[in-house]
């Protein structure tokens, strides 16, 4: 087993570990009632996604994330808060950086010894769920335990899900994998298809579930797949198989459903002959200007 295999693997006991520590990381959380602005890149962008609409359906303020690129970090935020198990990527560091100072800052991160440390008011450091691996898996789901525990969420449903999903049955190796979501899954479905896309080469592409019928399913088609996490919306299921192609949902928690496919990225991976554990043009965290 691969190390990227072995990390996925252990989820259910991390997040185990993040549902119990919610309270103590509580004091350096948003609160509720705040305006708060979520900053990641790639894979901690996606995951920023899935917080900010959590946040705001569990009642507790506007929450906007972005790329850490493009923030409007001059708006009135009370609080900016940075995903980065790096504590390395250069847009997270200058995002904290253009906003030092005039209002409090938290980032989560898996390494302790890390430029962002500096920069952040306050550090939740995750490091049971850091990772050897390039493509994220435990650190991205981690930190999404310990927020949904924050807001209020009672896990012990959804670790139970994590260990159904790594016994679970994959469907079979498709041509293409567009993965749709609504509310916080939307973040899920484009960390799904980056998941594919880092460990397989695969070609996906991800959208909130209403969105994907004013033109993407289009190209719908035998031998592709169309993968929703939750419940779809009314006749979808029928559209896709009218196209002829295949619809995957899950009857997991979403972030379990996650888990399958990341088995499923590291799966094909193999088959299409990549090492997931070494994925083309990649880099743990990439740092502007070192070409890492
Ligand atoms: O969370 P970090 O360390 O800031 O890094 C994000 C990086 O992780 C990745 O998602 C790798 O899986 C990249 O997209 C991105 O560069």
């Amino acid at each position: 087993m691969g190390h990227t295999e072995a990390e996925i693997a252990d989820q259910p006991a991390a997040w185990r570990r993040a549902a119990g520590s919610a309270a103590g990381a509580a004091a350096a959380l948003p609160r509720p009632g705040e305006r708060v602005a979520v900053v990641g890149c790639g894979t901690s962008w996606f995951a920023a996604q899935c917080y900010a609409a959590l946040r705001e359906a569990a009642g507790h303020g506007e929450t906007d994330a972005f790329a850490a690129s493009e923030a409007p970090l001059d708006r009135p935020y009370d609080r900016l808060l940075a995903l980065t198990r790096s504590g390395t990527t250069t847009e997270v560091l200058d995002a904290l950086r253009h906003v030092r100072g005039r209002i409090p800052t938290v980032a989560i991160t898996a390494d302790p010894a890390t430029p962002v440390r500096e920069l952040a008011g306050e550090t939740i450091v995750l490091d049971y769920a850091d990772e050897r691996s390039v493509v994220q898996t435990r650190f991205a789901t981690t930190q999404l335990v310990l927020l949904r525990a924050h807001l209020g969420e009672d896990l012990a449903a959804a670790v139970a899900d994590a260990e159904r999903a790594l016994a679970a049955p994959l469907p079979d190796d498709a041509e293409q994998y567009t993965f749709l979501g609504r509310g916080w899954t939307v973040g899920l479905a484009h960390e799904a298809a980056l998941k594919m896309r880092e460990a397989a080469g695969a070609w996906t592409e991800s959208y909130p579930a209403m969105e994907y019928r004013h033109g993407p399913i289009s190209i719908a088609a035998p031998g592709r797949v169309t993968w929703m996490f939750g419940e779809p919306p009314a006749g979808l299921a029928d559209q896709v198989a009218a196209a002829g192609g295949t619809m995957v949902t899950g009857g997991l928690d979403p972030l379990a459903e996650l888990i399958r496919v990341q088995r499923l990225a590291v799966r094909l991976g193999r088959a299409r002959g990549a090492d997931p554990d070494n994925p083309r043009n990649l880099t743990r965290s990439v740092i502007l200007g070192t070409g890492s």
